[in-house]
Order: structure tokens, then sequence, then C-alpha cells
């Protein structure tokens, strides 16, 4: 297991800054992922780490070797493309076979290790099948196979579920994770689905316009946002403005309409915040900590009522989008009880003080 150190790493294409000062040093045997949207600078970032790309400036370091400017194959690493970049006239074994020819491989070692490789994606029965005769899933598999023959000390994978269909893609990022625990490989991450970064990772780090604005685990970055961005791409979010009016210890009192104050709580907000009256604040509200509220909590501080704009039944939940006098407010409940309301419907809800979350 190895760790990897990107040190003031940036990459500038002419004018344009792909990649700005990323700064990380990813554990031995961590799973990290680089999320955020199309342009966002990930894919650039891995393939500095791949060698595809050389840094403008910085340094890359695994383990104690600066592979800054080392080639691709000098790196020992495995790597998995979105479009899977197999051979499709060639055999599932030819496939994976490929990386230990070029290294010359002797043919005894060739063959025991495409088959180990196979069996742990699952296809021992497929090595003498053609690419072209196999799913999208078992395509994704082969590519992963031949990333892992040749026995690499980081995996990297750029987007390798995105081909895939929506529950092909969630079973195949468990087999992914169940793999990558079982080899205890450090690997790197590139996707922009959110829910993806979420359910694999150890740390994620979010990046937005070449940019990092975060780097945590699936929990700090859900619960702790550092902006409005994070906020925002992470989950779902209602993100209001508001004004600070009070500050009791504590207690924060954050206007948010004309009748609507909210109180906060100061531990709950972005690092680096400073909290004064008179400060605009944007006020973050997951949809899952909106509460029914019962008739004791129908006065209490920020108790509202909401008025159903659209109501949906998932089986899992009841989501609604309420309108709370000139607010919108996604809620959503999970094991619903009593009868979805339809539009029109009013809703008594309130907020946990706890649950609201504000960014400076
Ligand atoms: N070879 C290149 N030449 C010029 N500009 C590039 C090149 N590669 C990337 N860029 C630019 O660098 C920025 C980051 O691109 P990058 O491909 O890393 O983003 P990304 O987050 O991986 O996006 P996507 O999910 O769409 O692949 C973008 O503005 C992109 O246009």
């Amino acid at each position: 297991m190895i760790d990897v150190a990107l040190e003031q790493v940036s990459k500038e294409f002419g004018k344009v800054k792909g990649v700005q000062n990323v700064d990380i040093r990813i554990k031995p045997g961590e799973f990290f992922t680089f999320l955020g949207p199309s342009g966002c600078g990930k894919t650039t970032t891995l393939r500095m780490i791949a060698g595809f790309y050389y840094p403008s400036a910085g340094r890359i370091v695994f383990g104690h070797e600066d592979v800054t400017v080392l080639p691709p194959n000098k790196r020992n690493t495995g790597m998995v493309f979105q479009n899977y970049a197999l051979f499709p006239h060639l055999t599932v074994f030819e496939n994976v076979a490929f990386g230990l020819e070029v290294r010359k491989k002797p043919k005894l070692e060739i063959a025991e290790k495409v088959e180990r490789a196979l069996r742990q994606v699952h296809l021992g029965d497929f090595s003498h099948r053609r690419i072209d005769q196999l799913s999208g899933g078992q395509q994704q598999r082969v590519a992963l196979a031949r990333a892992l023959v040749i026995e690499p000390k980081i995996l990297l994978l750029d987007e390798p579920l995105s081909n895939l269909d929506a529950k092909l893609r969630e079973e195949t990022r468990l087999e992914i994770k169940r793999l990558q625990i079982e080899l205890g490989i450090t690997t790197i991450y590139v996707t922009h689905d959110q829910a993806e970064a979420m359910s694999m990772s150890d740390r994620i780090m979010v990046m937005h316009g070449g940019v990092v604005q975060q780097i945590g685990t699936p929990e700090e970055v859900y619960h702790r946002p550092v902006n409005r961005f994070v906020a925002s791409f992470i989950g779902e979010s209602n993100l209001w403005e508001g004004v600070i009016e009070e500050i009791h210890g504590e207690e924060i009192k954050i206007r948010v309409a004309p009748g609507l104050v909210l109180t906060a709580l100061a531990r709950n907000c972005s690092p680096n915040t400073t909290l004064t009256v008179g400060t605009i604040m944007t006020v973050s509200i997951r949809p899952e900590s909106v509460r029914e509220a019962l008739p004791e909590e129908q006065l209490q501080a920020n108790a509202v009522v909401g008025k159903v704009l659209i109501s949906e039944f998932t089986g899992i939940s009841v989501n609604y989008l309420l309108q709370v006098q000139a607010l919108s407010l996604k809620a959503m409940f999970v094991n619903h009880k009593t009868h979805v309301l339809q539009r029109g419907g009013e809703l008594s809800i309130y907020i946990p003080k706890e649950s609201v979350y504000l960014l400076g």
C-alpha cells in the first residue's frame, strides 16, 4: 500500500487554468474520490497522477518517489477509463493479458495472472468470449481486470460507471468497493455523481472551476459543507438568504422572510465565519431534516405552515415541495404513516434548530 501526495499542483492549458494549487495527501489503501461538475478539473488531476499530463507547477509523489515527470508506464498505476478502451475484436483473455505481454512476461505467468484477475471480477468463465459479445457491465469488469492484472500500486478510475444503467451502476459500485477493500489498494476515483462518491469513498475532494472546495469524509462534506457550492452539489438542500437579527450565546436568530425568523445554533456554521448582527448568511436546510410538527410543537421556534405545491410518493419517502410564506421548501418524510397530501393541502412542520446550517 502506498500514499499519493499532490503538492501545490497546477495545470494550465494555454490561458485556461485547468487545475489550481491542488494540495492533497491520499493515505495508503484509501478510497479517495475527486467529485465535481463537468469541467471542474477532476480528470486533469487524475491524468497528472497517471502521467498523461505533466503539471505546470507542483510535485506529485508516490510513497517517497517523485513521479511528477515520470512517463505513465513507469508509474505502476492501473487505470480504468469511462469508455473502457478495450479491443473489441480480441477476447477477454487477450484484452486482460495485453499489459503483461507488453511487459514481456512469460506465458505461464500471464495465464495465471489473467485467470486470477478475471476471477477477482467474477468473469472466470468468460476468458474466451470476444468483447463485443459482452454486456456493458461485463465489459466494465474486463476493464477493471485489465487494470488490476499488472498488480498496480494505485488504481485510477475515471467515471467507470457512467455508461451503465442505474441498477447495474449500483451493483457495480458495490463490486468495485468490495474488490478495493479486499485488495487494500490505494484508489482514486473520478465522478460527477455525488451519490456514487458518498457511497464509495473514504474521503471526497469536491472541486469547482479547477479549485478544491473541500476535502473530507462523506459525513463531513454532507453535514459540514464549507460553502454554498458544496452544500448544493452534495445531496439536496434548501438554500435561503437570511440576515442575523439577534445573537444570544449559542442561539442565533436569523430572518429569512418578512414574517419568518429561524433559530439556529452558532456551532452549526461553515468554518471561518464570523457571526454578527446584520450579516447576510445563506441558510441551508436538508429536506430530510424537516419534521411534521406535533400539536405541542406548532408554537415553538422554527414551526411554520407549508402549503403543498407538489407531492411525490416514492415508496421509501414522501417528498413535498412546500410554499412557506414566499419561500419554497423541499421536505422529505421517511416512514410516512399518514396519507399523502395533494397540491393545496396544508402541513404544519418544524425545522429543528440543530438542523439549520449557516453558510458565510
Ligand atoms: N487538453 C486540454 N486542452 C485545453 N483545455 C483543456 C484540456 N483538458 C482540459 N481542459 C480544460 O481544463 C478544465 C478542466 O477540465 P477537466 O477535463 O479536468 O474537467 P472534468 O472535471 O474532468 O470534466 P468532465 O467531467 O467533463 O470530464 C476545463 O476548463 C477544460 O476545458
